[in-house]
């Protein structure tokens, strides 16, 4: 059995050998290193008015940032100062940040020719205004032109396989957490190089490529042109995804985030994943697809393999639905998460918004465990990721960490340190971050020589606003605070490799995340891990001020400093606070926290995803295999033979007669029903209830030749008990009133864009019919936003739109069939005299039913049976497979009349 780990990047690329490589870096001899001392690493700033007092004192000889060699020079090299990371080690930050996709020199560079994302335009004035003033840092986009010649180049070059320096480092720490852990064995990435390709098509290089990749490393390379990954990755991705995940509504004129030509690239793309899987795929192998770059996999792969097991898990937030709801492909994006047999997100928060989004637009019903489609039960989870502190534990050994120790040591004597590595977007709130230090100096005089803001942020691939308005901050600050011996920000406008990362971890007396909103923030565990004093006992515990809008706030209990990043007061306060915070407060907090961090491992979160996944798809599975027997007459002749007190609880509409028109007073007495109705109850052990979902008074016509016949109207909200004249109501009626006030109106304004429908008012609930409507297909999809509208606008009133046959059903949530089923049971109990005291108050309990809503009634009775409060329960179900019934029975109705009339005759 294999588990397909599915996500947009693989943790291994390639990198090529080019011929001519001019740059410097490259370009050092072994003689040249020897000689040479080693360089610090280049500090980018965007202020060029002060040295930085990050260069090291000549001393102290930081080590140098490690760099593989490629042995020839790159002609390709970009002029802007580009630089690349080469990670040296397997492990990296859990949350990396990602490169822009064809960047780096030695890979080929995209073919694709759509037109750089619209924000380039938009800020191209800033960007114009930026350069004029001659701030270095930010980057002209990369030209996209390339030659034949660059093709031959890559085609003939010699290659090797490295580390990738994108994609999700949590998932790939947690991966191999797992597997050395012993918790995975058998496993296969799928994913994309995260490079541009179409240099190498139809070259053997790309076949070599492919085959060492599964053969040494077992991944399954996914292809797709550069100009599909473009689209996807850069525009659908990263300009309609992403922010709205986030809750940032592109609402720009230019905007297209209602609808946009790149999401044809994104289905191409989740169809070139969904086909290298079902490729590779075998019976009894586990396909577990990671994040929002790949939401419409498993609906993809389901159509094609309806048997396999498929996990989800979205690493990124999930919104509100009112956010979700702006996206034009709503619905797609939905269908295809729901291909999936367990869906998993961080935190409850977003599982919550799922489940309620995927009501809403899709009328499906939700349940705290997850969504019920119409063939299948889709699990919903929350499980939140965590770091790998047993390799974190053995990376921060290393030398090149205590050398950079030393170094910061050294260097930042007497001060006190906040810092943070963010991914320069604006979700990321580093720019408020900025202004909250900024703040904090402004307010605390006393404070000024003595912090420092290490700040280092990653290019999110192009230059936006977002780079001119942050430089301009940072500006700002050192331009009004610095002097000869303090500069009170370091930013960093570039990544820092794993050793420096640890080193500005463990040295730090602050770490500060202000994103706006974020899945989780592992930078946050990492530092708390690193804060145990171990390998720099000078400073431990320091104190941590998080955004509370990150999924791992809710883990934290608030033993973090919680901030909203948007109240820059609260955010300077929670700065001072963390520096003058007593040492013991410091341990207290943060020995909280460091127990959190450790519990919730990558590993644990891995292996718990994957468990859970096996227990949900077997018992989804085993309710789809499960063979329902047939309703054995002799069995239930014999039960009912030997019962006094039997009780009947049999559903109407597509059990005792066949489906009436909709909306209409049924005009015919189904007379055999009545008559075996009749002929049941001339029997006094026999008490029979009817359950529908129509009106109080279409029972009481229909059944008023059926005395002594007892009945549940309305889904169970209106009960009239065996000889009674009377209804009661048992749902409560000022509720009901007041729910129906908000939806009439909605119904009516969808009522009047679609000609041909109706609305149906029962006592309990609403009905807006469509199945006669004039335009069938526009109707449903009125009828849908409907039920959307209704949802969203009764959130809160204990009410639901469903999509039923032909229509949306609005109904109270708290009384169903089954709390009248209950009822009834319920009252024969209390009418038992003390004599029968130790008597079971009904022996005998038959439940038939064919609808959704019976289920429940099935589900319940059942349960009674198996804690023996009623001797033999028989639940039956008309011709659904995939039932919670015991038995079920194909003849339709006049099976069920055969049946019953068997029964009664028997007497
Ligand atoms: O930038 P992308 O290539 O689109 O990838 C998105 C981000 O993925 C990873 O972060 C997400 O997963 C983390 C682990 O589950 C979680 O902590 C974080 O909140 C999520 O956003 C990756 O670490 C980021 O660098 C990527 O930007």
């Amino acid at each position: 059995m294999t588990v397909f780990i599915c996500s947009l990047f693989l943790p291994k690329t390639v990198q090529f050998n080019l011929p001519g490589n001019s740059r410097r870096r490259h370009t050092l001899s072994k003689r040249q290193k020897a000689f040479e001392p080693p360089k610090p690493p280049p500090v980018v700033s965007t202020v060029d008015v002060q040295p930085s007092l990050f260069t090291p004192r000549p001393d102290i000889t930081p080590p140098h940032t490690p760099v593989d060699e490629p042995t020839s020079p790159d002609p390709f090299a970009n002029e802007d100062g580009f630089r690349i990371h080469f990670p040296h080690s397997d492990n990296s930050p859990a949350d990396k940040g990602s490169k822009s996709w064809g960047g780096r020199a030695d890979q080929p560079k995209s073919r694709a020719s759509t037109p750089p994302p619209a924000d380039i335009f938009e800020s191209s004035r800033t960007l114009q205004k930026a350069t004029e003033m001659g701030r270095r840092g930010i980057v002209k986009p990369r030209s996209l032109i390339r030659s034949e010649s660059h093709d031959k180049v890559f085609a003939s070059a010699s290659w090797r396989v490295i580390n990738a320096d994108q994609g999700n480092g949590g998932l790939r720490n947690a991966a191999m957490a797992a597997a050395r852990d012993g918790k995975l064995s058998d496993y296969t990435w799928v994913g994309t190089l995260g490079m541009p390709t179409d240099a190498l098509e139809g070259t053997q290089q790309k076949q070599d490529i492919e085959d060492t990749l599964a053969t040494e490393h077992d991944m399954l390379a996914v292809f797709c042109s550069d100009k599909d990954f473009d689209g996807h990755y850069s525009h659908f991705c990263k300009q309609m995804l992403w922010p709205v995940f986030h809750y940032q509504i592109p609402d720009n004129p230019k905007s297209k985030a209602y609808e946009d030509h790149s999401w044809k690239y994104y289905v191409k793309v989740n169809q070139a994943f969904a086909d290298k899987i079902v490729q590779n795929w075998k019976r009894g192998d586990v396909i577990w697809i990671h994040d929002y770059h790949l939401l419409l996999v498993p609906g993809m792969i389901r159509k094609k393999l309806p048997e396999a097991k498929i996990g989800f898990f979205l690493h990124v937030a999930f919104p509100s639905s009112e956010v979700f709801r702006c996206l034009a492909v709503r619905k797609e994006l939905l269908e295809g998460m729901l291909g999936a047999n367990l869906i998993g997100f961080q935190i409850q928060e977003y599982t919550r918004h799922f489940l309620l989004t995927c009501s809403r637009i899709l009328t499906v019903e939700a349940t705290p465990e997850g969504l019920q489609l119409e063939d299948r039960f889709v699990e919903v989870v929350h499980n939140a990721i965590g770091i790998d502190p047993v390799s974190l534990n053995k990376h921060r050994e290393e030398t090149e960490v205590k050398k950079w120790l030393a170094v910061m040591q050294e260097r930042y004597q007497g001060k006190r340190l906040i810092v943070a590595r963010d991914k320069l977007d604006h979700v990321r709130g580093v720019r408020q971050k900025l202004l909250a230090y900024e703040l904090f100096l402004n307010k605390n005089p006393e404070w000024r020589e003595n912090t420092v803001l290490i700040q280092v942020a990653l290019s999110s691939g192009e230059p936006t606003e977002l780079d001119a308005a942050v430089s301009d901050i940072v500006t700002r600050v050192n331009s009004s605070w610095a002097n000869l011996a303090y500069q009170p920000v370091v930013y960093l406008k570039q990544d820092i490799d794993y050793a420096q990362y640890l080193a500005l971890l463990s040295i730090a007396d602050a770490l500060m995340i202000t994103s706006q909103r974020e899945g989780m923030n592992l930078t946050s565990h990492e530092y708390l891990f690193c804060q145990d004093g171990k390998i720099f006992p000078d400073k431990k515990h320091g104190s941590l001020i998080l955004s509370e809008f990150t999924g791992t706030s809710s883990l934290f209990g608030k033993n973090e400093l919680s901030v909203n990043p948007w109240d820059y007061r609260q955010c300077a306060d929670a700065i001072k606070q963390a520096l003058e915070m007593s040492q013991e407060e410091k341990t207290r907090r943060w020995e909280k926290l460091y127990q959190c961090v450790v519990h919730q491992t990558g590993s644990h979160w891995f292996t718990e995803f994957l468990s859970h996944l096996d227990r949900s798809y077997e018992e989804q599975h085993k309710r789809d295999q499960t063979y329902v027997p047939r309703l054995s007459m002799s069995s239930v002749s014999a039960k009912y033979a030997n019962a006094q007190r039997r009780l009947f609880i049999l559903d109407y509409e597509g059990t005792l007669v066949s489906w009436g028109p909709v909306n209409q007073i049924i005009p015919v007495s189904p007379q055999r029903t009545l008559d075996v109705l009749n002929d049941l109850l001339l029997d006094e052990r026999n008490t029979v209830y009817v359950m529908s979902g129509r009106r109080p008074e279409e029972l009481d016509r229909v059944f008023r030749r059926v005395p002594n016949l007892g009945l549940i109207a309305e889904n169970g909200c209106f009960l009239k008990d065996c000889g009674k004249e009377e209804w009661v109501e048992m749902a409560d009626a000022s509720q009901i009133t007041n729910w129906k006030e908000s939806v009439k109106p909605i119904m009516q304004y969808y009522l009047e864009r679609t000609p041909g429908a109706q609305i149906e008012e029962r006592r309990c609930s609403l009905l807006f019919h469509y199945n006669n409507a004039e335009d069938y297909e526009s109707a449903s999809r009125q009828a849908s936003d409907c039920a959307s509208h209704v949802n969203d606008a009764c959130e809160s009133q204990r009410v639901h739109a469903l999509a039923v046959d032909g229509a949306i059903l609005v109904e109270p949530l708290d009384w169903t069939k089954c709390t009248a089923a209950q009822r009834v049971f319920e009252q024969l109990g209390e009418h038992m005299n003390s004599d029968q005291a130790h008597e079971q108050p009904v022996d005998f309990l038959m439940v038939v039913g064919d609808g959704r809503e019976d289920e429940k009634v099935f589900k319940w009775a059942n349960s009674l049976g198996s804690q023996k409060q009623i001797k033999d329960v028989i639940t039956v179900s008309l011709g659904s497979r995939n039932t919670e019934a015991a038995a079920t029975l194909t003849q339709g109705v006049s099976g069920v009349l055969n049946c019953l009339q068997r029964l009664a005759s028997s007497s």
